[in-house]
């Protein structure tokens, strides 16, 4: 091997957020490296690093607002070598990464339906008008009100098991969380019921893990490749050309999904008025090495059909 691996003395440091589904996905990270290159555990260190987002959790993220509030800490670390690798969530992730960074890494995805969960319905059709429903994703919220505007929606933020909390306390009768985010936690008691995507379009990049590097550190680019899984990275360059061509902040509602289907790509993309009352929708089949392309016409496609004002809010 042409570069030098990591060892108990010199360990390689592995970034991270703290809350359980971030470790997870690092202890994962870490697993997959280790036993790519037969390494003992001790040749990586995980580092949590405390985010702007995960220190203001009292205020909707809409209002603190910016981007890379969940990330900026990190790739400054990365930065400045205090870590050599961090692990995220590619679903929070910016379509751009600062100047001396790459993302290309990904882990093979996860389930990336939403799940709907309720200690007492196993459905939004259940669910009498009125009925309070917990969410801070625009997206969850916009989707939501379109199939039931006569659902009330309360603000949910923290992390996975706050808002199970929350509804435990009865703050609302039911919530949306991604089935991946479960899975990878291996909370199997949770009351959920997984949502189609035909039903309920994910956000991109939903379920997918992604790795970012420093783009001069060939040590580690060198390392990645071994872990990285080429379907994942080929749905996620549709689907994130896609969320970068509409400019997509988390202020918009966008859902999109791309596919693999042999050589194909099935791709689909939805955007939403923030107030649920209006949804346009695409669907487009292309060969594989064209996802990007097609991502990028699609998001064109549907923000001519929008026109202007369609993302504001009515009131
Ligand atoms: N925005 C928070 C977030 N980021 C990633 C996940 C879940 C795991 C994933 O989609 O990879 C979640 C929680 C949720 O939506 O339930």
């Amino acid at each position: 091997m042409s570069f030098e691996l990591p060892t108990p003395l010199t360990p390689l440091n592995i970034g991270t957020r703290g809350s359980p589904l971030a470790l997870a996905q690092a202890h994962e990270t870490r697993e997959r490296l280790a036993k790519a290159f037969d390494l003992p555990f001790e040749a990586f260190t995980i580092v949590v690093i405390k985010t702007t987002g995960d220190k203001i959790i009292d205020r909707p993220l809409k209002e603190i607002g910016g981007k890379g509030l969940f990330t900026r800490e990190i790739e400054d670390d990365m930065l400045s070598g205090k870590i050599d690798i961090a692990v995220h969530s590619m679903k929070d992730m910016p379509t751009l990464q600062p100047v001396g960074l790459v993302l290309e890494t990904y882990l093979p995805r996860e389930d990336v339906r939403d799940a709907f969960i309720s200690p007492r319905a196993k459905g939004l059709d259940e669910l009498a008008a009125g009925t309070v429903v917990g969410t801070s994703s625009l997206r969850r919220r916009a989707q939501l009100k379109l199939r039931r505007p006569d659902l009330e929606v309360v603000e949910f933020r923290g992390n996975l098991q706050t808002r199970l909390m929350k509804l435990e306390q009865g703050v609302a009768e039911a919530t949306f969380l991604a089935m991946a985010g479960l899975n990878r936690l291996g909370m199997d008691e949770v009351p959920k019921t997984a949502i189609e995507v035909e039903t309920m379009l994910p956000a991109v990049a939903q379920g997918a893990i992604g790795i970012e590097r420093r783009v001069d550190d060939m040590r580690m680019a060198e390392m990645l490749e071994a872990i990285h899984d080429k379907p994942t990275g080929q749905r996620l360059a549709a689907e994130r050309a896609f969320l970068e061509a509409l400019d997509g902040s988390c202020e918009t509602p966008i859902a999109g999904l791309a596919d693999l289907d042999g050589t194909e790509i099935h791709l689909r993309g939805e955007v939403l008025r923030p107030d649920g009352s209006e949804a346009i929708d695409d669907a487009l089949r292309c060969p594989v090495e064209d996802g990007a392309e097609a991502g990028r016409e699609m998001a064109q496609k549907l923000l001519a059909q929008a026109g202007e004002g369609f993302f504001d809010w009515r009131s």
